[in-house]
């Protein structure tokens, strides 16, 4: 955030105290480079006015393990900060990081009381960015010129959007050819497992990710604050997804001031059609049994 001057404050709140103050010191003397932004550490009270609360407490994967994995551990952490995040900053937008984001972002609407368009969770975001990131690679093209979404559970069961991704509105097949790369099936399999396993490799090599989900929030708060209608892949409750009810995952959503404005539903392949419901019914499971465990089911 400090980098791209999505905002003019950064307040970070960490149960360690210690930890907070030098990171926020560390992050302020880049600030000289880059934008007027105020970086400080503080209390729940420092965020008194803020418009966008980061949700990115709790416990991240070890090598190996799985989003999911982290559950119950992080239901209680949010059980604990998200009532002193509101009594500081009740018109906040929540955004939530913390994994398994889907469930955690449908934990955060649950207690917060907020209407669902203000919680809104990172969910494929990033995903997306290594979907795009990995075709432009593959085409030849830059990042920004490919048009391609991941859609679903921010995690193992994720469905790349192969049949509406297009570069200049062509889709990509037929961009290939145009641009003489090639894009078979096993290239298409090379970029899925990229997408797919992206985070497990990256915690393997350097014991965590950063540098992609820090872009992908800052580029949500920055279309929040500018009230862009910037339209980007994110987790919100949604009321039906290919049959499943009640279910938190990423779609292409339009984001403004006050958080979700609208949804897109791109038109899926029947293949694709079968994942995304596959994927909802793996959320559905996943958060109504930790709600039920939590005694938060309504
Ligand atoms: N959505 C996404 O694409 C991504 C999500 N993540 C997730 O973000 C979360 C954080 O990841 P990292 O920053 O790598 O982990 P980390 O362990 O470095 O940071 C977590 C911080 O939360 C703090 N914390 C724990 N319980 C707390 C409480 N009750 N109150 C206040 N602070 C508390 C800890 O002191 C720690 O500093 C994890 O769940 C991780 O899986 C990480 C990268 C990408
Ligand atoms: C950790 C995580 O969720 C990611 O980098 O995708």
């Amino acid at each position: 955030m400090v980098t791209t001057g999505a905002v003019n404050e950064v307040v970070l709140v960490d149960m360690n105290e210690a930890l907070a103050q030098a990171q926020a010191q560390d992050i302020a003397h880049a600030v000289p480079f880059t934008h007027a932004v105020t970086v400080r550490a503080g209390s729940y009270a420092a965020l008194e006015g803020a418009g966008v609360v980061v949700l990115s407490a709790g416990v991240a994967q070890k090598p190996g393990e799985s989003r999911l994995e982290l559950l119950e551990r992080n239901a209680k952490v949010f059980g604990a900060i998200i009532p002193e995040v509101l009594k500081a900053a009740p018109d906040a937008v929540l955004m939530v990081a913390s994994n398994p984001v889907d469930v955690m972002t449908q934990i955060a609407t649950r207690i917060s009381g907020l209407p669902r368009n203000r919680v809104i969770g990172s969910g494929t975001v990033l995903d997306t960015a290594r979907f795009r990131a990995l075709l432009a690679a593959q085409l030849a093209v830059t990042p920004r010129s490919v048009h391609a979404h991941v859609v679903g559970e921010h995690g193992d069961s994720e469905v790349l959007l192969w049949s509406s991704a297009t570069v200049a509105g062509v889709p990509v097949e037929q961009a290939a050819d145009q641009l003489r790369r090639s894009l078979t099936a096993e290239d298409r399999a090379v970029i899925d497992d990229g997408v797919r396993r992206a985070a497990y490799r990256i915690i393997n090599g350097k014991g965590n990710t950063a540098f992609g989900i820090a872009g992908g929030l800052a580029r949500l708060v920055s279309a929040i604050g500018a009230d862009e209608r910037m339209v980007t892949t994110c987790a919100m409750l949604t009321d039906d997804v290919c049959g499943v009810p009640q279910v938190t995952l990423s779609l292409p959503r339009v984001i403004g001031a006050g958080g979700v404005l609208d949804t897109v539903l791109p038109n899926l392949s029947a293949e694709e059609a079968a994942a995304l419901r596959h994927s909802a019914e793996i959320l559905k499971e996943a958060t109504d049994g930790v709600e039920r465990r939590m005694g938060w089911s309504s």
